[in-house]
């Protein structure tokens, strides 16, 4: 039997179900104990199966839950608040959304001042067991903080950050998967230029990703130090790496991460 509470997963999209099959994987929770509410339930037959609870009615599941995970687009948003606000008891109910842009007092605007709420900013490396999570709060108890912590340290690393560096956490660790997929990408279609299969490319500079954050995050070392080691005097890297920011590759990545950071920050309209 699961002693775990029972959780609602409003919007089952990309980062809810992300996140319902990182929770289960991890066996924090069993799949029976999370509801998935999207608006056509015909789109989660699979998961069904797999023994989540489905729904499309976002009022009976949160009022079968304790714990209402917010996963919809920031413009979906303010329709599924007015649907839900009568069925959350903020003496029951501990909310946490994961929606960019909306802060925890937008939530607490349309739910009631009463109303407990947890942001966190996880990514899609969830589903494996790899996220890096940001989460804050401006109103949340302290063993409320400590069991959203506990629930995504099962998926991943958490952090603790003020609730204004939200959508830099955005930027960086939630879009900043598909940034270095990106260079992984490009890292691969530059092997298949110099002689290999695209298939073997992609697995090459995928591992070659991972063996380098790998250096930094079990070393504990710095991006650079470990770059100084693998440029032999006259050699070839320092000559492609030098090539690469000729062509502005880390501006590029700093001014992408910018403008990510202040379009998180506008995805949210107020009703
Ligand atoms: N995709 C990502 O990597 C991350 C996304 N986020 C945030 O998570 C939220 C969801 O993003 P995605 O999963 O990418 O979008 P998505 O479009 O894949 O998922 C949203 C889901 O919500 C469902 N939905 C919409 N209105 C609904 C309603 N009233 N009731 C039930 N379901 C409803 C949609 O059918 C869809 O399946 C966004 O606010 C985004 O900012 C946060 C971190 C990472
Ligand atoms: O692209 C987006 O708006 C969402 C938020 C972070 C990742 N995906």
């Amino acid at each position: 039997m699961s002693t775990s509470k029972k959780t609602a997963i409003l919007g089952s999209g990309n980062i809810g179900m992300s996140l319902a099959k990182g929770l289960v994987k991890s066996d924090y929770c069993l799949p029976g104990d999370i509801t998935l509410t999207r608006r056509n339930v015909q789109h989660l037959a699979a998961q069904e199966q797999q023994g989540f609870k489905v729904s499309d009615d976002n009022f009976a599941a949160v009022a079968d839950s304790t714990v209402v995970i917010l996963a919809v687009l920031p413009q979906q948003l303010n329709i599924l608040l007015d649907k839900i606000a009568g069925a959350i008891d903020p003496a029951r109910h501990l909310v946490i959304s994961v929606i960019s842009g909306v802060s925890c007092a937008d939530i607490r605007a349309k739910l009631g001042n009463d109303v407990q709420v947890v942001r966190a900013m996880p990514n899609t490396a969830i589903a494996i067991g790899e996220s890096m999570t940001c989460i804050a709060s401006d109103n949340a108890e302290a063993e409320n903080i400590a069991e959203v912590t506990k629930m995504f340290k099962t998926v991943g690393e958490v952090i603790k950050i003020n609730e204004d560096l939200m959508t830099s956490a955005t930027a960086l660790c939630a879009c900043g998967v598909a940034f270095f997929l990106r260079a992984v990408r490009a890292a691969s279609q530059g092997g298949v230029e110099i002689g290999f299969h695209a298939d073997e490319a992609l697995r090459m500079a995928a591992q070659t990703a991972k063996g380098a954050a790998s250096l930094l995050l079990e070393l504990n070392s710095h991006p650079e130090q470990e770059i100084d080691k693998v440029t032999s005097p006259k050699g070839c890297t320092i000559a492609g790496l030098n090539e690469m920011e000729h062509q502005g590759f880390s501006s590029s990545m700093i001014k992408g991460i910018k403008l990510s950071a202040q379009k998180a920050g506008e995805l949210y309209t107020k009703e």
